[in-house]
């Protein structure tokens, strides 16, 4: 199971929750948002991790030009890109020729049944989907949960990741529901936009530890712990 953890704003956070085991860490790079980190503080964030953590870092982006994502993975040191605005499959093609070494994802922010059928038509241009919550005024970080019901079988294609309104609290309830590859997390393990409660992400993992422990019968939390980005581009 692959957890990221969205909305790091400071190093001590960052180097905390990598050691906690999660495989990606978050930055929003929305200058509107709460949580934004602006990309010299990033690099400092992702200089201060250890070594030894083999960590994906996503940069969150809402409908930017792509010359200022391609700043921003360069000056952060970026791992994947994540385009949670309404760009659209043209646009995430434009995004993946341009920087063909970092992981895609494309966040669909789902408003019904409808909001599920695009997915096949982004996953030829994306590596990864990502599902949030729609709000009518807010593009993400909004605490909102899915109908993890209507999940149950959802398979855009290409491997896809659940967020919206997770916590340690309800993880396994969702998981139980839907099938992803991995979750994202931001509102739910923080003190308030952008403080991480350390606490509560490692409840998190003892949630889904333990999840998968029931799950498999096993003993072990590495099989389902600990994924990184999904190597399907070759
Ligand atoms: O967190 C934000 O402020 C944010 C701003 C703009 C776009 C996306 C944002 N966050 C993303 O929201 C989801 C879920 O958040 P939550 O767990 O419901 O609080 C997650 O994918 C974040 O990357």
């Amino acid at each position: 199971m692959r957890v990221k953890i969205c909305g790091i704003t400071q190093p001590a956070q960052g180097r905390a929750i990598a050691q906690l085991g999660v495989s990606a860490l978050g930055f929003i790079c929305v200058a509107a948002s709460p949580r934004y980190v602006a990309p010299a503080q990033i690099r400092a964030i992702v200089e201060a991790l250890p070594p030894e953590a083999l960590v994906d870092r996503v940069g969150v982006f809402v409908d930017a030009p792509l010359e200022e994502i391609q700043q921003v993975v360069a000056i952060a040191q970026l791992t994947a890109v994540q385009l949670h605005g309404n760009e659209s499959p043209d646009g995430c093609q434009r995004v993946r020729e341009a920087l063909p070494h970092i992981e895609l994802i494309k966040a669909l922010r789902v408003r019904d049944a409808a909001t599920l059928d695009l997915a096949h038509r982004y996953a030829p241009h994306i590596d990864t989907l990502l599902l949030d919550a729609y709000h009518p005024h807010l593009y993400g970080g909004t605490g909102a949960t899915l109908d993890w019901a209507m999940l149950r079988d959802f398979d855009p294609g290409c491997p896809w990741l659940l967020a919206g309104g997770l916590t340690p609290d309800n993880v396994q309830h969702a998981l139980r529901a839907a099938h992803p590859y991995g979750i994202d997390l931001s509102s739910g393990v923080e003190r308030s936009p952008g403080d991480k409660d350390l606490g509560l992400v490692e409840r998190l993992m003892g949630a889904i530890a333990q999840l998968g422990r029931q799950e498999s019968g096993s003993t072990a939390q590495d099989d389902f712990i600990g994924a990184r980005s999904p190597e399907n581009r070759e």
